[in-house]
């Protein structure tokens, strides 16, 4: 522990904060965590509340460490969140060691269950789930992502939204939304329509959570301090965000109950290639899948992975892909993406799109003439520049010695090639940092540069790291994340949809800028409020 603290970082602020308030409540995201790892590089200590030495990194051979070291598991404050948000059995809480005692059912204890016997619950959970996240899996759910945009694009006809500004976020909940029960349970969530208050009280949800305040972190620090039953005693609390946390588990035990019955009814003991038939135990097979009553904890799961994630990067993706009126930053995208997406019909093949790939950097392979290249793009990278969780929390289950591959100095002036580090250290994995770092990106790193993904070179030069395009957006290693294509599919689906209907623009007189909070990236304009508004006018007049 005395070796994490002679490595160089900033000076703490504030005794009872150290230097979260700088990290976390700033008015954009990453205004100090940059400029901190210009100075001291990609690995650098931080200080947490009451003096805790946090550990920030970005060098790649640490991060790939830390992502895929059984010694690294979630915190206990994520866990316990998880758990709060989920109920037990999450496969996102799953990572945790003390997850392993707790999660798996109780109608079949690990010791009898001969496949959690062979491996964690975190690693039976993700085989469970991760054959219906193929690559053409996905693809087969395309045609239900398309109705659901061309439903988006109805709503916003039907709400009268052309002509005006609006905030559209919660449209674009609400197509997410429709697209995981569509897609994913077969079961309409009724988003758009307006029929049901799933979206809505989930929305509400994700709201309460998402506010950086003082407060909220010394919450979190203290979390991790109190044991489980008496936190699962708070939130039976008679109050305002413990009561939607209940309308919230009740209205989904009922959304779950309901999946499962159907499902059952149509199956007759039979076998589909159904993401919830993928969970369910059947006769035949009893210690194999999860209790029914389990599967509304893996609908929440899916619900707040899926919506919340994708919906905060369509929407920071939306004014650049119509184009926003921030002529420094796209003079002339409107024009070619829109072009883009004019010249296809019939079917499209998504990923041969270049210009609308590379807002969302998806690498593709570019034919030989290319006519937007030479286009000034500057589309935001919004995969890139604004993750949606720029920073994934750990912590050591067990000492360990991290691999740095450069050196550091320490205080002292020592040049350390490795950190030893104790059981419970926290690490910050920093997602945002990575993706600046000018020795894999580039000098133009800070950048929003859509043309790199254009260039005949990729533009990451280092060991990949993420499954997609080399980037940590949806981290990578054993807790990666089990829908990037499912997110990635229906980014381009809900883009090339929108493009082609709707020129959208920022007010000119609203900045949105990006704030971190609970780990995700939160669109707010300068007042403080969390939202997006922007102009919707029709493509055509
Ligand atoms: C742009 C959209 C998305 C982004 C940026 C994103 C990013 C991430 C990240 C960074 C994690 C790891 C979190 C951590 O361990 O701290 C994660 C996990 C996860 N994501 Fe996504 N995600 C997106 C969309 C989706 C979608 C659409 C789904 C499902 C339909 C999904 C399902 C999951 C699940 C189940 C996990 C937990 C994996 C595990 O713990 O093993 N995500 N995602």
């Amino acid at each position: 522990r005395r070796l994490i603290n002679s490595i160089p970082g900033p000076k703490p602020t504030s005794w009872m904060y150290g230097s979260l308030v700088d990290l976390f409540i700033t008015n954009e995201y990453g205004e100090n965590e940059f400029k901190w790892q210009d100075t001291y590089g990609p690995v650098y200590t931080l200080k947490g509340c009451f003096g805790e030495t946090r550990l920030m990194i970005s060098d790649p051979a640490t991060v790939k460490f830390v992502l895929n070291s059984p010694a690294f598991v979630s915190g206990a404050t994520q866990q316990k969140a998880a758990n709060a948000l989920f109920g037990y059995g999450s496969v996102f809480m799953a990572q945790g060691t003390s997850a392993l005692q707790s999660v798996m059912v109780p109608s079949s204890p690990p010791s009898q269950h001969p496949r959690i016997a062979s491996g964690t619950t975190h690693k039976y959970l993700r085989g469970l789930m991760n054959p219906w996240f193929s690559a053409k899996n996905v693809r087969s759910t395309l045609p239900i992502m398309q109705e659901v945009a061309h439903k988006l694009v109805e709503h916003w006809e039907h709400m009268g939204f052309p002509g005006s500004t609006v905030d559209v976020t919660r449209s674009m909940g609400d197509a997410a939304i429709d697209i995981v029960g569509d897609a994913i349970f077969e079961h309409p969530f009724n988003g758009l329509s307006g029929k049901g208050n799933l979206s809505k009280t989930q929305r509400g949800l994700v709201n309460s959570m998402s506010s950086a305040s003082r407060s909220a972190l010394l919450t979190d620090f203290c979390l991790k301090y109190i044991p489980d039953f008496v936190f699962g005693l708070a939130v039976t609390l008679p109050l305002p965000g413990t009561q939607m946390l209940r309308d919230y588990h009740r209205m989904t035990d009922e959304l779950g109950s309901t999946i499962v019955r159907q499902k059952r009814d149509t199956l007759h003991g039979a076998k589909d290639d159904a993401f919830v038939t993928g969970l369910l135990r059947t006769e035949d097979d009893p210690y194999n899948g999860v209790p029914d009553e389990q599967i509304a904890v893996h609908l929440r799961t899916i619900l707040f992975a899926g919506e919340d994630t994708t919906v905060r990067l369509r929407v920071s993706e939306a004014p650049s892909a119509g184009c926003s009126t921030n002529s420094q930053r796209c003079p002339n995208t409107k024009k070619s993406l829109r072009e883009e997406i004019d010249q296809v019909s019939g079917d499209i093949d998504y990923d041969s799109l270049p210009l609308l790939n590379a807002i969302i950097n998806v690498r593709v392979s570019l034919p030989s003439h290319n006519p937007l290249t030479d286009v000034d793009c500057m589309l935001q990278e919004a995969l890139r520049i604004y993750p949606a969780l720029p920073m994934a929390e750990r912590v050591a289950a067990e000492d360990c010695v991290l691999p740095l591959s450069q050196p550091i100095t320490t205080k002292s002036g020592e040049e350390i090639t490795h950190i030893p580090i104790q059981k419970g250290q926290y690490v910050y994995v920093a997602i945002g940092s990575y993706h600046r770092l000018r020795s894999i990106w580039g000098e133009d790193a800070a950048e929003f540069k859509p043309s790199r993904w254009l260039e005949s070179e990729q533009p990451c030069k280092g060991t990949a790291l993420g499954p997609y395009a080399s980037l940590l957006t949806f981290l990578a290693g054993h807790g990666v994340c089990l829908g990037w294509r499912f997110a990635v599919q229906e980014i381009q689906v809900l883009v090339v949809e929108i493009v082609r209907n709707f020129v959208l623009s920022l007010p000119a007189d609203n900045t949105v800028r990006a704030q971190c909070f609970g780990l995700t990236l939160v669109p707010k304009t300068a007042d403080g409020v969390q939202h997006i508004p922007l102009h919707v006018e029709h493509v055509h007049g």
